[in-house]
């Protein structure tokens, strides 16, 4: 079984809290939500291997490290995911995007797929799915499987909030895929929102309510 990470830097919970507050307008949820993602991209990196490189710098030759491996990339579930990816861009400027479009019914709670347009190299890199919320897992689990229909072998689910119920329908299901989040919440209402939450991540993030 995957491992499920809660990243509890403190600037991450500071930050958290602020956009779980409900009066907080679209202009700065947008803001927080992406530094929380480059504060959790940071974190989530720290295990990136290494090689040696020789650079020569003005004072004569040396050998140094650069990033090795696998290339990387980011994969925002739409629309709430993109509130996301600048964040991690900050830290990753040059990694591929690719998007897989999901809704959630809002009666069933189970997702629906309508957009998908990856790298044509996802099989080589190491995928960050990225949404701000893992409520049933409904949404997180279609997409994993999309990508590995098209190939993808490696990849991280990073949320800012997860329910309970969530980590462990991704676990079960993709045993494989690590999970990393800004917070575990503590469950989901019968509506299948995440309490405390945030309330509904794109209406916060695009203004549509
Ligand atoms: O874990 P689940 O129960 O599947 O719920 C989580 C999903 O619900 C939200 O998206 P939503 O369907 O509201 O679409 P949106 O991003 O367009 O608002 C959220 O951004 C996740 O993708
Ligand atoms: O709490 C939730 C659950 C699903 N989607 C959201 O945007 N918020
Ligand atoms: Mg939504």
């Amino acid at each position: 079984m995957a491992k499920f990470t809660v990243l509890n830097h403190p600037l991450i919970q500071h930050k958290l809290t602020l956009i779980r507050d409900k009066h907080v307008g679209t202009k700065e949820f947008r803001e927080v939500a992406n530094e929380i993602a480059e504060l959790m991209v940071y974190e989530i990196t720290r295990d990136l291997p290494l090689e040696d490189v020789e650079v020569e710098t003005p004072m004569g030759k040396t050998t140094q490290k650069q990033l090795a491996g696998k290339k990387l990339a980011v994969v925002p579930i739409l629309r709430a995911g993109l509130g996301m990816v600048d964040g991690v861009l900050e830290l990753i400027p040059a990694a591929k995007v690719g998007h897989i479009g999901m809704y959630r019914d809002e009666q069933t709670l189970k997702p629906h797929e309508y957009f998908v347009k990856m790298p044509t190299d996802i099989d080589q890199r190491e995928l960050l799915i990225v949404d701000p919320m893992l409520a049933t897992g409904g949404s997180a689990i279609m997409a994993i499987d999309a990508l590995k229909k098209r190939g993808a072998k490696a990849m991280k689910l990073v949320v800012l909030v997860a329910a309970p119920e969530g980590v462990k329908a991704v676990q079960e299901k993709h045993p494989d895929v690590e999970i990393y989040a800004a917070a575990l919440d503590d469950h989901l209402t019968d509506t299948g929102y995440i309490f405390p939450g945030l309330g509904d991540a794109g209406d916060r993030l695009f203004g549509t309510k």
